[in-house]
């Protein structure tokens, strides 16, 4: 669908002519009109999928429809110093915050704020970002000019509302990017306080590409009469990503990835380490192998993950060995492989951390290592993805499974309370993975890339050995070590709920707090540092959205147990235009259509026919 049928005011428009983006994609085409209408969203799709413009789009072209004029009247003194865009000049246009943009990590924060720039360069519109661990200086003085819209991590956004810079009591659009994230990085009663200080007369929206039990919970509480826009089944991974597993004895990991590096034709590679000092020791093992690597984790510097970051993106990249802080939002272009050295305990996080490849529309691969006390984190990310991949054993053989995989319906996963599904549950839960011969061999290597149905194969599972990292085996029935973000990995590892569902977090300590980083002397959360990343849509990509059907040929890529969220598309009697009226959570569903996008198509929705009507 074009932008111009979207209902989109012509500067966007320009400006997106301008970035080469020729036609929207599915979640845009689907959620833009529905914010234009003041509906409130849950938007989730693929990852690489131009979440981020299907809710700034429509959001600053809000803003803009309600920006003051200019007052008339004598003309001040030309100002000494030059100041952001719209202060200069003429009378400058009185500023009201309009709308928050939440981000869990300043990466992500920095690259929503980056998309702002982009989309709102026609536009007198004004905004400013702001995250912890650097000086709040330059914040501050940004906020102070006036900014009509603000993307905060939650920690900073606290410390400074606490400081008086910022008031969030004229706030019309509250958006929770990657609210899920949020959640697992612990935010939840920072975002508690932060909704309590915005009007309960607003538009609110959420994105993500993984919208588990607990957020969607909280969506009902936060949202009115949301509108859902699914544009694949919930925690669909990016078509176009050949996935596999490769069961692989830990001992033999650094080997594997070695050989696997040399070997491979490649050009940028992330490899994710579940912790932060196997980061480090990956890094070092390659080097000794002649392979430039470098680490960014929670422990660097900001300058230094700036500068790894910058490495990454220039012209001779060196292996990217991260843990999960760059699992979400990092949008690098030509990223061609994934190695998860370290399956995540989180199957939400699998989904994200492979979404860094096959971006707009291009291809990927990416491939896992699986130990053997790793085995049900593989099966939570298969449940949660309802699809299996394909698993190769430790000589290349295909393995073939020796279960079928359980299919989870979203409604089943609800009642258990699983995070997206499937998440293990412990103490004795019969959704627990099951130990015994979970694999077994099968025919011949059947090539490494593309999702199959079926294959497995393993040893039976003996005591798992302490690993490498300290995670225990699985047979141990001790509590895994943490990932990165604090995700557990099993259900009954999360500790208490309170009374809204939430983690009250009591269990253990989480492996990189300081992600979200201890509090700096001003208070401020030292959060992660800002990706200096040009967020895509440089021009190149627009061959790549165009680049035609998909090629066909990966075996498995949609196999979807259910694709039921894509399509069916039921939806609450909404309301004529105005806010509350209609049932909470309804849904609409935007199906495949073959377009490099994936999922693209037709938008169904019941009952109200949305402004996108669209096709
Ligand atoms: N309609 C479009 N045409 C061309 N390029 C687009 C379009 N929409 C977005 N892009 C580009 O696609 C890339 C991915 O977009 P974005 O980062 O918003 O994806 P996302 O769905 O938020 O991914 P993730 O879930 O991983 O955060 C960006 O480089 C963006 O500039």
């Amino acid at each position: 669908m074009k932008f111009t049928e979207l209902g989109l005011a012509e500067p966007f428009l320009r400006a997106l002519e301008k970035l080469g983006y020729e036609e929207a994609t599915p979640i845009q085409a689907a959620a833009i009109p529905m914010i234009l209408a003041g509906r409130d969203v849950i938007g989730c799709a693929q990852t690489g999928t131009g979440k981020t413009a299907a809710f700034t789009l429509p959001m600053l072209d809000r803003l803009l429809q309600t920006l003051p004029p200019k007052p008339e009247g004598h003309k001040p003194e030309k100002p000494k110093h030059k100041g952001p865009k719209g202060s200069k000049g003429a009378n400058p246009r009185p500023r009201v915050l309009k709308s928050l943009v939440l981000s869990p990590t300043r990466e992500l924060a920095a690259q929503i704020s980056e998309s702002l720039k982009k989309y709102g360069r026609h536009t007198p519109l004004r905004h400013c970002v702001v995250f912890g661990g650097v000086s709040q200086l330059h914040q501050v003085r940004a906020l102070r000019h006036g900014v009509d819209s603000l993307v905060a991590t939650p920690g900073r956004l606290l410390d400074l509302i606490g400081q008086g810079h910022i008031d969030l009591s004229q706030i019309e659009i509250l958006v929770f990017d990657e609210a899920d994230q949020m959640l697992d990085m612990g935010f939840l009663p920072d975002l508690k306080r932060i909704v309590s200080m915005v009007p309960e007369e607003r538009q609110t929206l959420m994105f993500s590409a993984t919208m588990p039990t607990e957020i969607r919970r909280l969506a009902e509480q936060w949202l009115t009469d949301p509108e859902s826009v699914e544009v694949a089944p919930v925690a669909t991974p990016a078509e176009r990503i050949a996935q596999s597993v490769r069961m692989v004895e830990k001992k033999e990991k650094p080997d594997e990835l070695a050989r696997f590096l040399k070997e491979t034709p490649r050009s940028r590679t992330l490899v994710f380490s579940r912790t932060k000092h196997g980061a480090d020791k990956i890094v070092k093992r390659l080097e000794r192998d002649g392979l430039r690597a470098a680490a960014i984790h929670g422990n660097k510097s900001q300058g230094a993950r700036t500068r790894t970051l910058e490495r990454f993106k220039g012209k001779n990249p060196p292996i990217l060995v991260a843990t999960d802080i760059a699992a979400r939002g990092l949008d690098i272009r030509d990223v061609s492989h994934i190695v998860n050295y370290d399956l995540p305990e989180a199957p939400e996080t699998y989904v994200h951390r492979i979404g860094r490849t096959a971006r707009a529309g291009a291809e990927g691969v990416a491939i896992s290592y699986c130990a053997r006390d790793e085995r049900r984190y593989l099966f939570a990310i298969e449940r949660l993805m309802k699809t299996r991949i394909a698993v190769h054993g430790e000589n290349g053989e295909e393995l073939e499974p020796a279960r079928p995989m359980k299919e989870q319906s979203h409604s089943n996963r609800q009642q258990n309370g699983g995070q997206g599904g499937g998440r293990p549950q412990r103490g004795g839960n019969s959704s627990r993975p099951k130990r015994k011969r979970p694999f077994r061999k099968s025919g011949q290597f059947g090539g490494s890339g593309g999702q199959s149905e079926g294959r497995r194969g393993e040893r039976s599972g003996e005591r798992g050995p302490r690993s490498e990292y300290g995670q225990r085996s699985e047979r141990s029935g001790e509590r895994d070590s943490r990932s990165e973000c604090g995700q557990r990995s099993e259900r009954g590892d999360r500790g208490q709920r309170g009374e809204n569902g939430e983690r009250t977090g009591q269990r253990g300590e989480r492996t990189d707090r300081n992600d979200r980083g201890p509090r700096g002397e001003n208070g401020e959360r030292t959060e992660r540092g800002p990706r200096n990343g040009k967020p895509g849509g440089k021009p190149g990509f627009k061959s790549g959205f165009k680049s035609g059907a998909r090629s066909g040929g990966k075996p498995g890529a949609t196999s979807r147990g259910n694709s039921s969220g894509g399509g069916n598309g039921a939806k609450a009697g909404g309301r004529p235009g105005g806010k509350p009226g209609g049932k909470p959570g309804a849904k609409s569903g935007a199906k495949a259509g073959g377009k490099p996008w994936g999922n693209k198509g037709k938008f169904k929705s019941k009952g109200r026919k949305p402004q996108t009507a669209a096709n």
